[in-house]
Formats: C-alpha cells, sequence, structure tokens
C-alpha cells in the first residue's frame, strides 16, 4: 500500500506524520507542489518485460503525460533481485541528488521509496504500481529500491538527453530509514 511518511530533517528516528490513505497523501504532497496520484496500471506485462513491451501497453498513459505538459522523452526503468547491478544502483540513487527538470515516474509494476528534502522535512513516500508522482526540478531527493528490488516504472523527461542528476553530496540520506 502507499505511504507517506515525514520527518523533520534533524531527527530521522520518529516520524512527525504517517498515512497509507491516498487522499491525505495527495494532499500533503500537493500542497509542496509534488503532484501524487494513482492512475491504473492494469496491463499484462508478463515476468520480465523488455523496454518496448512497457512503453506499448503504457502508450496512453504516456499520451497523456505529453499532451499535458509537452515532455519530450521516455524510458523505463526496471529491477529485479537477479539483477547483477542491483547494488551499484541502489547507492547510485540513494545519493542526494537533484534534476533540471520534474522527476515524472508512473509505476506500473512494484513498489520502491522515493525520499525528499524539503522545506527543513524528509518526505518518504511509498511509492507502489498504479503510482504517478511528479517532483519539482530541484528538489533535493534520493531513492530506495531495497536490497530486493522489484519494480517498474516508465519516466518521462522534459528534456531528450532523458536522467541527468547533480549530486548535492550530502550525506543525509543514510540517517534515514530505507527498505529492507
Ligand atoms: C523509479 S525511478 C528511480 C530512479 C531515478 O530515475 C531517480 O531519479 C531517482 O531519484
Ligand atoms: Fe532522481
Ligand atoms: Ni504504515
Amino acid at each position: 500500500m502507499s505511504a507517506l511518511t515525514i520527518f523533520t530533517d534533524t531527527e530521522a528516528k520518529e516520524p512527525v506524520w504517517h498515512s497509507t490513505d491516498a487522499e491525505e497523501i495527495r494532499q500533503q504532497l500537493n500542497a509542496k507542489e509534488v503532484r501524487f496520484e494513482r492512475w491504473e496500471a492494469n496491463q499484462d506485462l508478463g515476468a520480465n518485460p523488455t523496454p518496448e513491451t512497457v512503453i506499448r501497453a503504457y502508450q496512453h498513459a504516456i499520451d497523456k503525460l505529453v499532451a499535458e505538459k509537452g515532455y519530450q522523452s521516455w524510458d523505463v526503468i526496471s529491477l529485479r533481485a537477479d539483477n547483477p547491478q542491483k547494488d551499484v544502483l541502489r547507492t547510485k540513487f540513494l545519493s542526494e541528488h537533484t534534476h533540471g527538470e520534474d522527476e515524472v515516474r508512473f509505476f506500473v509494476e512494484g513498489a520502491g521509496l522515493f525520499c525528499l528534502h524539503l522545506d527543513n522535512k524528509v518526505y518518504q513516500i511509498l511509492c507502489e504500481k498504479n503510482d504517478l508522482i511528479s517532483v519539482p526540478a530541484g528538489t533535493p531527493h534520493w531513492f530506495d529500491m531495497g536490497s530486493e528490488p522489484h519494480f517498474t516504472a516508465i519516466r518521462i523527461f522534459d528534456n531528450p538527453e532523458g536522467w541527468v542528476a547533480h549530486f548535492t553530496g550530502d550525506a543525509i540520506a543514510d540517517a534515514y530509514p530505507r527498505l529492507p
């Protein structure tokens, strides 16, 4: 179940707010200009879908986002527990970073934990299948896929280059809870 847990950025042990209610989560995040919506990810993708299969299955969702916001490119990130790169990728995304564009992700399988460092707080969003999230450009954040990752997400970009990150060098992520 999708969840939002909020901490201050000085106390990583005691959350100040928690909910698994999608509407409450949406309201909290919208107040910070973060888009959070429950879409429908009901296409059968098989066990290990190729990026082409995922794009074909969800072209209607991509088209909707492109029509709305004029996004220019998209790709698919799909991680499974048997991926030999999983530890390297987990470590990379666990470093606090920003992007020069909104981070738009549509989860079509599995789950991952987005952590946003905003206004002296840390917002930990457990995103699951059906969740659409858009994090404003420039927001410091990190992402945890867990030690046994299982998720597929469509990433939508408003530049033709795709994923570009700027690492902040702040070790804050090390203090906050992670997925098992
Ligand atoms: C679910 S996408 C995770 C990887 C990524 O693109 C990113 O920017 C994490 O912060
Ligand atoms: Fe990111
Ligand atoms: Ni909970």
